[in-house]
């Protein structure tokens, strides 16, 4: 069985697409792994794993940069996202958001799950639609769900692969800090490099 690598964008996976001489494409299938790029953003991503999860794949492995909160994590650091909720899934009552769990519509926290001890941080983290970037608005989402990181994808990929049955794994490095946008200070040529040296060697020791 394979592993099925899932990312967002080709340019987050630059450096593994020359080392292992990956062709062109969205979907490359190469002998030990697949590699599935979705586009940037939930929907994107969900509609790609609907079309080429299957049973034939022993772990899905999302890579990715993220935005951090926590000031803690160093811009290039890796992180191992073990949890990850859709952030904005339900519906705001005046000041108060009330979650698609509290309007009895399902869950909106997703867990990663594998046996794969990685020796990376931790940290749980949310999904959203758009980057934050006003100060209100972090401000709530960390007073209500003290998220440590940010991305567009990884709570998609863990529900799929809840949906699958598919042990699954989501790592990202450190672009930037969530807070006002401000890209200059964006190290996002580290936090691929570091990325990709990560998942080349995983890869490579896994096979
Ligand atoms: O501008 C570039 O050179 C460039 C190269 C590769 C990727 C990008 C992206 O913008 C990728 C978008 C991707 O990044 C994730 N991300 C990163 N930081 C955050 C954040 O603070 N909040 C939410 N998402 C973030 C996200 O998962 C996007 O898919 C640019």
């Amino acid at each position: 069985m394979k592993t099925l690598v899932v990312a967002a964008t080709k340019a987050e996976l630059t450096f593994l697409y020359q080392h292992f001489n990956l062709q062109e494409g969205d979907f490359i299938e190469d002998k030990n792994f697949d590699v599935l790029i979705t586009g940037v953003g939930m929907v994107a991503t969900a509609f790609a794993l609907g079309k080429h999860l299957s049973s034939k794949y022993k772990l899905v492995l999302n890579l990715g940069i993220a935005g951090a909160f926590d000031r803690g994590l160093k811009l290039g650091s890796l992180v191992n996202i073990t949890e990850d909720t859709f952030a904005e899934l339900g519906a705001e009552d005046g000041e108060h958001f009330l979650t698609i769990t509290d309007l009895g519509f399902g869950e909106n926290t997703y867990k990663s799950n594998s046996n794969v001890n990685l020796n990376l941080p931790e940290v749980s983290g949310i999904t959203v639609n758009r980057v934050s970037g006003n100060e209100k608005n972090i401000r709530n989402l960390s007073e209500r769900l003290n998220p440590k990181t940010e991305s567009m994808e990884g709570a998609a990929v863990l529900f799929a692969c809840k949906q699958e049955k598919t042990d699954c794994l989501q790592v990202r490095s450190i672009s930037n800090y969530v807070e006002p946008r401000n890209r200059d200070k964006w190290k996002i040529g580290l936090a691929i490099k570091n990325l990709n040296d990560w998942a080349i060697a995983f890869l490579s020791d896994m096979n």
